[in-house]
């Protein structure tokens, strides 16, 4: 990537303090003509690091030993929490068949069968945790008295979020690409959690933080774009910059349309930042399977070529279908250090 090429640098450079309002104007500007605007119909059916800019290494620290999903057997218990759709709890996911448990818990794997032979799929894998991994990171998604899962707080300026006490993540995305709903998806085995989804763009104007017991602050972000807040860019360019236990910021990009210019300017925002993030694809149930293909070889590609702080591996996730859930769990535990034995491995 050369960021003085971008227009969102070329606003940056030529910008005084105060005058990032402009690239908000930009952004609006940009979804106005995307490909397909935020809530337009789709098809149907179908720490902060050390380095943050470092690429993670394809072996070592950041991989987690390989399971093969047939190692995922079924189990009984783990009964999932009143109110939590069924297939929110591994236990679950573990009854069904093979192939629609390899897709629920790792949906780009699923996809590799279709693909050119020949295809670099050495990405796909780098973050594949056996069950044991999966469980524990379900468990501290799973609330109960001894380990609340609450709303902390919402806020719309650095002063007003709660103390950086724990390691943090947050999701960051165009307007109604789904963060809100993963993040309930997430938290779906906690049903006493109130995390707010809308149709309309633009619901989230807030930055709302949710702390997971003692271990971690998950962060819901406002999203930009079409009906982004007013204050957005101020908001949520302080809080990557400023935000030091930040662990990780995961950035959603739609499943069925694809990597959008604002996505790009999110990315280079990011890499200017010497952010470490994850490209996180969403609604996969309503991508048709050849499309999906499209825009995950596009990804991986971009990703590869043009990227240096962001994960190779691409998640995938359905916040209807619970697919890439599980996954996303475990990465989220993962990165903020509460998986020991992934991080010793
Ligand atoms: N089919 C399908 N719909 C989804 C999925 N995730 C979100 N949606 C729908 O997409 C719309 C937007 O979802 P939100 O989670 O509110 O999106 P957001 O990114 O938080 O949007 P803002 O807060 O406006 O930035 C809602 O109608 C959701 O039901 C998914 O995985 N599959
Ligand atoms: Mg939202």
């Amino acid at each position: 990537m050369c960021p003085s090429n971008s227009a969102y640098s070329v606003i940056l450079q030529t910008a005084r303090p105060g005058q990032h309002l402009r690239l908000l104007r930009w952004m609006r500007k940009a979804s106005a003509h995307a490909v397909a605007g935020p809530d337009s119909p789709r098809p149907a059916g179908g720490s902060r690091g050390t380095a943050p800019l470092s690429r993670p290494p394809p072996s070592g620290a950041g991989r987690v030993p390989p399971a093969a999903a047939g190692m995922l057997l079924p189990r009984a218990g783990g009964a999932v929490g009143r109110g939590s759709p069924p297939l929110a709890a591994l236990s679950h996911v573990l009854r069904l068949e093979r192939s629609r448990r390899t897709g629920i818990v790792f949906p780009l794997q699923k996809l590799e069968r279709y693909l050119a032979p020949g295809t670099d799929t050495a990405p796909f894998r780098l973050f594949q945790p056996g069950l044991t991994a999966l469980q524990r990171a379900e468990a501290l998604f799973r609330s109960d008295r001894g380990h609340p899962i609450d709303y902390v707080s919402s806020a719309v300026r650095m002063d007003h979020t709660p103390p950086p006490a724990l390691p943090e993540v947050c999701f960051i995305g165009r307007s109604n690409v789904g963060k809100s709903s993963l993040i309930r998806a997430l938290f779906s085995l906690a049903p006493e959690v109130e995390v707010r989804v809308s149709k309309t763009p633009g619901h989230t104007k807030k930055m709302n933080f949710f702390k997971v017991g003692k271990y971690f602050t998950l962060v819901d972000m406002p999203g930009y774009g079409y009906r982004a807040p007013q204050d957005f860019v101020e908001m949520v360019e302080a809080y990557l910059q400023e935000r030091h236990n930040l662990k990780r910021t995961f950035l959603l990009v739609d499943g069925v349309v694809g990597l959008q210019k604002t996505d790009h300017i999110a990315v280079e925002m990011l890499e200017e930042f010497g952010i470490p993030y994850v490209m996180v694809l969403t609604k996969i149930d309503r991508a048709s399977r050849g499309l999906l293909l499209k825009n995950v070889l596009e990804i991986q590609e971009f990703v590869k070529e043009s990227t240096q702080g962001c994960f190779p591996q691409l998640f995938l996730v359905s916040a209807v279908e619970f697919s890439g859930v599980h996954l996303l769990r475990c990465f989220v535990a993962h990165v903020t250090g509460n998986l020991p034995t992934v991080e010793a491995s």
